[in-house]
């Protein structure tokens, strides 16, 4: 059975990077995976005044909105870089929260897919067939937990 998600008032909502569950990285806390993900848009590129403000947002809607601004210019790389920053964000999410790590746990091998209906990239946009970043990512980082934990048990 595929496990579809999106909005964090949905089933499956803590799947979203929009979840109220911060991160530590690199000695910054962000309120949500989607305030950092947003703000490393901006490193190193001209408009990286930004990033504060994306990091202060008070909503993740608010920091997507700063970082979606289009006359903004995004850091050079980020078409190569997007997809491993957001997997250290999302690995970080779920070491962090014993709570929702026992959520993504609990899906076994299911396919996780991010079902919006406006982002076939990260999601699966209109069509369903697009992309699916996010829940590939999900996927990964659920396989990796499992293997750190079978780790943790043999060397206990
Ligand atoms: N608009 C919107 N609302 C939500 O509740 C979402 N979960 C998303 N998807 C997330 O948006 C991010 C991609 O943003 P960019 O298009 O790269 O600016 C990513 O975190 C998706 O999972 N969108």
């Amino acid at each position: 059975m595929t496990i579809y998600f999106y909005k964090v008032w949905q089933p499956y909502g803590c799947f979203s990077n929009f979840s109220l569950h911060g991160i530590h990285i690199e000695g910054t806390y962000w309120p949500t995976v989607e305030h950092y993900y947003q703000a490393q848009k901006f490193v190193d590129s001209a408009d990286a005044a930004i990033i504060p403000l994306i990091h202060a947002a008070p909503t993740p809607e608010e920091a997507a909105s700063l970082g979606r601004c289009s006359t903004r210019q995004l850091r050079r790389d980020w078409n190569l870089v997007k997809t491993q920053i957001m997997r250290e964000a999302v690995l970080k999410k779920f070491l962090t929260h014993a709570d929702i790590r026992e959520v993504l746990l609990m899906t076994g091998d299911e396919i996780l897919v991010e079902n919006s209906p406006t982002d076939s990239f990260w999601g699966c946009g209109a069509n369903k067939a697009g992309l699916n970043h996010l829940g590939k990512t999900l996927m990964s980082v659920r396989e990796e937990i499992r293997n750190l934990l079978s780790l943790a048990v043999i060397y206990e």
